[in-house]
């Protein structure tokens, strides 16, 4: 057979067809497939190329959900200094599993956008104490902006602050949404039900002292073994989880340099085999699954070619 070209598909195609409603769920059952570690899902710990002279990452992450006959890979870059387009920038390139032939290769910053928000929604749903009144994000970026849309498909909430850095950032955050801008992280979190720090900061930007017990925190940034977005003391004093109990001791600085000790994967949560320790401060380390991807990718692809 002759070879068949892969179909593109735009950041717009994507946003068009890809809705929380569908995700979040979806993050949900992927989550609780990752943790049944009985050969569901088929994924290694992500490749992570530093390019130095460039001060960037390449990051390589395929996967294969063989109960959804479905395999990816996301090619993603990682350049922090980034002022002229998106620090994180990304392709994923979805395969038919059973003939391995390439369908599609997709626009990946909205997917990771997207599905990265999904992820902490769906972990949020199941670590944090019912009815959140206040939500509390620390950053203005993309992962901001997501995860402001994916907590508030998931509640009403009463108030979203947002604090960032850049005051001018935070004020059109706070514009374009309708969150309350905060002058400092204290301001911001204090009596918050849930926080979620989204920030490229390489040391924490969160202390103990300021977080209410009891809350529940989304930890997506930080990504490096010696990246911090939490004072250790908030790390030891919390019940933590994360999406990989694999990943996170290699992956995660908040984990790596506070030596707390991680309780399970979410996952494990969702599958009913850890519990959930509502009534303590929890913690979802988020470092971010490959799968994830491959789930997403395939919801896109199912969804433009059913439209
Ligand atoms: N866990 C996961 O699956 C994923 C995690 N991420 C991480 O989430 C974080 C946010 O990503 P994006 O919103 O896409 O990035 P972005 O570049 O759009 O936004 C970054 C934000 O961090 C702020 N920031 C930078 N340095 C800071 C510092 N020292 N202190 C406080 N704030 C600082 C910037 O002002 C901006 O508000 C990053 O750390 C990123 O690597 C991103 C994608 C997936
Ligand atoms: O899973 C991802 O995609 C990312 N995870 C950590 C930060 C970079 C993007």
């Amino acid at each position: 057979m002759a070879s068949v070209l892969p179909r593109m598909v735009s950041a717009s195609d994507v946003a068009r067809v890809l809705t929380y409603a569908d995700l979040v769920p979806a993050m949900e059952r992927t989550l609780a497939d990752f943790s049944r570690a009985d050969g569901t899902v088929v994924q290694p710990v992500r490749t992570v190329i530093p390019v130095e002279q460039h001060q960037g990452f390449f990051l390589v992450k395929p996967g294969y959900h063989v109960a959804g006959n479905t395999m990816a890979c996301k090619l993603l870059t990682l350049y922090p200094n980034n002022t002229d387009r998106p620090s994180h920038q990304a392709s994923i390139v979805l395969f038919d599993a059973t003939n391995g032939s390439p369908l599609a290769v997709m626009d990946g910053g909205h997917i990771t956008d997207m599905r990265t928000a999904a992820a902490s929604a769906a972990a949020t749903k199941h670590l944090a104490r019912d009815s959140p009144r206040v939500h509390a994000i620390l950053g203005t970026g993309h992962q901001a902006y997501s995860h402001f849309h994916a907590l508030n498909h998931l509640y009403k909430f009463d108030q979203v602050r947002v604090w960032g850095r850049t005051q001018a950032n935070v004020q059109k955050f706070a514009a374009e949404t309708g969150a309350t801008p905060c002058a400092t992280v204290e301001e911001a979190v204090r009596e918050a039900d849930i926080i979620t720090t989204v920030t490229m900061s390489r040391t924490p930007v969160l202390q103990k002292d300021w977080v209410k017990p009891g809350s529940h925190i989304n930890v997506v940034g930080a990504c490096r073994p010696d990246w911090q977005e939490l004072d250790p003391e908030l790390m030891l004093s919390a019940v933590v989880y994360v999406d990989s109990s694999e990943a996170a001791p290699k992956e995660s600085g908040d984990i790596i340099l506070s030596k707390a000790e991680v309780y399970g994967e979410v996952g494990e949560v969702i599958l009913g085999k850890k519990e959930a320790f509502k009534d303590k401060t929890t913690i979802f380390k988020s470092l971010g699954l490959a799968i994830e991807d491959v789930v997403s990718a395939q919801l896109v692809y199912d969804k433009l070619t059913t439209s």
